[in-house]
């Protein structure tokens, strides 16, 4: 077990493979850990190091005070890789993860070479929808929201397998405070800008049946940054590195390629 102490949080992360490895930093959803990137990482090549942190809030990290905003998450990121002397990296980021992406790779971009904006967007909901989210966790838990968000983040198909179960108790068993104040940093959160300067390699990836980050969001983000990849994963909803493993680890192996990082 690894855990960083940054002096406000403390963030357990693991790194796989070998020190040396070119590095590639894995930055989860809403209401997920670090165990979300299970299913792809014994799919991706040999030899690269693979680092994964649970954000504050979430899995094994202490959970401080709700609300947080965008630029905590995004030191949290930094901190972490300037703790593990990682520099250059492919920072893959899943939705809240991927706006995690967005905000450091315009505040440090030695520390990213290339970048995957996974089911995210610049700008992800309304203050209105996520004040309604907050006041429903602060009201009766996550629990109250979990059958909804199950929706959103699985297909029909998906949903109707045992497998549901794991990733309900993953939202479900987390920290009630930690998703009222991720849910605060996304509301508060609009990257048109920053994103838009952006100029770095980019692939998008999207779910057809994502009921949070759909794939025109998430293509009009990738757009914003010329010369990005998208690449739509059919019989997937949130969480396409879930539902389509090979899939998503096929495509990622192929953009690693690309940007020379295998
Ligand atoms: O998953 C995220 O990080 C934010 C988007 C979201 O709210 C997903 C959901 O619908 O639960």
């Amino acid at each position: 077990m690894k855990m960083l102490d940054t002096g406000d949080v403390r963030l357990h992360y693991r790194v796989d493979g070998p020190d040396d490895g070119p590095p590639v930093v894995f930055s989860n959803s809403l209401g997920t850990d670090l165990r979300l990137w299970d299913p792809i990482l014994p799919m991706l090549p040999k030899g690269l190091r693979l680092i994964r942190y649970d954000k504050r809030g979430h899995g094994l990290s202490s959970c401080p005070p709700a609300p947080y905003s965008m630029g905590a998450l995004i030191t949290d990121a930094e901190r972490l890789m300037d703790h593990l002397g990682v520099r250059d990296c492919v920072f893959v980021g899943l939705s809240i993860g991927g706006m995690t992406a967005q905000g450091l790779a315009a505040k440090r971009l030695d520390l990213i070479r290339a970048m995957v904006l996974s089911n995210t967007a610049a700008k992800i909901g309304t203050p209105a929808m996520w004040n309604v989210r907050i006041a429903a966790v602060q009201e009766g838990g996550i629990e109250k929201l979990a059958d909804a968000v199950m929706e959103r983040w699985f297909s029909a198909g998906f949903r109707a397998t045992p497998e549901l179960e794991l990733w309900r108790n993953m939202l479900v068993r987390g920290e009630d405070a930690g998703y009222a104040g991720c849910s605060a940093a996304i509301s508060g959160t609009d990257l048109m800008a920053p994103t838009s300067g952006l100029r770095l390699p980019v692939l998008g990836i999207a779910g057809a049946e994502d009921g949070s980050t759909p794939p025109d969001m998430v293509r009009e983000t990738v757009d914003l940054i010329p010369g990005s990849k998208f690449h739509l994963i059919r019989k997937a909803g949130h969480l396409p590195c879930v539902e389509q493993p090979e899939e998503y680890a096929r495509v990622l192996t192929e953009f690693l390629k690309g940007v020379g990082h295998v």
